[in-house]
């Protein structure tokens, strides 16, 4: 069985991915409050990372924590030449160019999301716009109050799917006297509840309207999605990977 640490084992994530490793096996956990254990896995602070990845003799990390905590853990991951799965969001383009960095070191497969629907939603959404090249566009999603990143890390990985096919300017929200100019498109951020993640394009003709949409019901796709993708890293090349590679593969 795979051997796997979870980076942010305390978070709703992590518990996903502890209850959804039915094929391998959770050995430790990094988080940085002050917990023994959850559900049986130890927790040990990202800062001695090197020594449990080791000690733990573990095969590969899966990661959903926070920005500042994926990249300590991913440079403990190129110490220890571990290999690593990224899904925290949130990323600065500082943030993104040291995962590269890693990725010259060790096997490194990074997604916004781990659900085979977002795959498919992407592929929609590069058709769609690339046919209807004159419609309207507008973005939005919906996550639960306690998301801190917005627009969700899948909604810019959606707009980049766009923007390879139309030169389309973001406007983040409007408010008061905001005429919609041609180029642009609308993205929105809504928070409430405990809502997992829900995305939906518009596009927009003046006698039609084309809604593509994608709703996670439970965060164990992710979890499932994320495990799959960890088990399919394990000796690769070092090197940048996507969930499209898994998915594809
Ligand atoms: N790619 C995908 O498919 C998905 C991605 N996500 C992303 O995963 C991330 C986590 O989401 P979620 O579980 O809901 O968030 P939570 O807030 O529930 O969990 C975050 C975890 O990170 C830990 N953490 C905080 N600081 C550090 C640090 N410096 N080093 C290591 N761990 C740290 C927290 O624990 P403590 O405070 O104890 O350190 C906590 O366990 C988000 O970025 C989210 O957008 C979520 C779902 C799917
Ligand atoms: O924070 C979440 O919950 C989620 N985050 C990811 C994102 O930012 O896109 C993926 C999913 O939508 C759930």
């Amino acid at each position: 069985m795979t051997r796997v640490a979870v980076n942010g084992v305390t978070g709703q994530m992590g518990g996903a991915v502890i209850e959804a490793a039915t094929d391998s096996e959770v050995v430790v956990g990094f988080a940085t409050s002050d917990v023994d254990a959850v559900d049986g896995v130890p927790v040990v602070h990202p800062a001695e990372a090197v020594e449990a990845l080791q000690e733990y003799d573990v095969d590969v990390v899966v990661d959903f924590a926070v920005p500042e905590g994926a990249l300590t853990v991913a440079e403990a991951c190129v110490e220890a030449g571990v290999p690593m799965v990224v899904g925290t969001t949130g990323f600065d383009e500082d943030g993104l160019t040291r995962l590269q960095d890693a990725s010259e070191e060790i096997p490194l497969l990074k997604a916004t999301n781990f659900s085979q629907g977002i795959q498919v939603l992407q592929r929609l959404v590069s058709e769609a716009v690339g046919t209807l090249d004159d419609y309207d566009l507008e973005l939005m999603e919906t996550h639960h109050n306690r998301k801190v990143d917005a627009p969700s890390g899948t909604a810019s990985s959606i707009l980049d799917v766009i923007q390879d096919e139309r030169d389309v300017e973001p406007v983040y929200g409007r408010e008061g006297h905001a005429p919609r100019e041609d180029d642009e498109i609308g993205v929105f951020a809504r928070r409430a509840g405990d809502i997992r993640g829900e995305h939906e394009l518009v596009l927009a003709g003046n006698d039609e309207v084309l809604s593509l949409s994608h709703r996670a019901e439970d965060r164990g796709v992710f979890a499932a999605g994320a495990l799959d993708a960890a088990t399919w890293l394990v000796g690769r090349d070092a090197g940048w990977y996507e969930f499209g590679d898994v998915v594809d593969a």
